[in-house]
């Protein structure tokens, strides 16, 4: 970083903003295998929490990667870089009192450690949507596990590249046959116990 860079202090800053939305400004992080639902349920969360009069902002892999990490791959120092880009904005997002999600595989714990540190304490609650990988490749919603297993795609996370498991997520959402809107709602349910909501 440049020397000659000086933080400038503002005179409207987070507490004053979280204060006018009434809310407590955080980065809700779901983390999972490709098509363990991690979309699915953030849309829903996200539907219902502003259903409840909440101000969020959804980041999602898929989207994210059509724009601000339109240059990126899937190898490893890509995935790292998607990441730290998209950690930083989450911290601007939360900077500016919003409750944020965010949808991605993030499959580095070093990865996710970082967008944690960057944030204040009780800012981040990971959620790990833990979906077994013979469900997500079921479900294969857009075919790309078919494609990883005929060799057509590489580095496809769960199959020829690592998803390093969360150790001690804020929140553990184990799949046993809900509905996507079941599933939002134990997450809710969970962050609303944890005093997130
Ligand atoms: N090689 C490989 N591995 C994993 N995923 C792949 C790959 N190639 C494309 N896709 C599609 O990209 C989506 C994952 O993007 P993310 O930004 O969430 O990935 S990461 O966090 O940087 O690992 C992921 O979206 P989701 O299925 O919603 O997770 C896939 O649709
Ligand atoms: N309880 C559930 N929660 C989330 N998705 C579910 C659930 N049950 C079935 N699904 C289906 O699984 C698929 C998950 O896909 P998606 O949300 O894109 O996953 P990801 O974003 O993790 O890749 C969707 O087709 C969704 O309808």
């Amino acid at each position: 970083m440049n020397d000659n860079i000086v933080w400038h202090e503002h005179k409207t800053n987070k507490a004053d903003r979280a204060r006018q939305k009434n809310q407590k400004p955080a980065v809700i992080w779901l983390t999972g295998l490709s098509g363990s639902g991690k979309s699915t349920i953030a849309n829903v969360l996200e539907q219902k929490l502003a259903a409840s009069g909440k101000h969020t902002y959804l980041l999602d892999g898929d989207n994210i990667r059509h724009g601000l990490c339109g240059d990126l791959g899937f190898a490893d120092k890509d995935r790292v870089e998607n990441i730290r880009r998209i950690s930083e904005v989450a911290k601007l997002f939360v900077d500016a009192g919003l409750i944020v999600i965010t949808a991605f595989i993030s499959p580095f714990r070093t990865d996710r450690k970082f967008c944690r540190n960057l944030l204040e304490a009780g800012e981040f609650v990971e959620v790990f949507v833990d979906t077994p990988l013979e469900v997500c490749e079921q479900r294969d919603p857009k075919g790309l596990y078919q494609k990883a297993r005929q060799g057509d795609i590489k580095h496809f996370t769960g199959i020829d590249s690592a998803y390093e498991t969360p150790e001690s997520p804020e929140v553990h959402l184990t799949f046993d046959g809900e509905t996507p809107d079941q599933s939002a709602d134990k997450l809710i349910a969970a962050l609303t116990e944890k005093g997130y909501l």
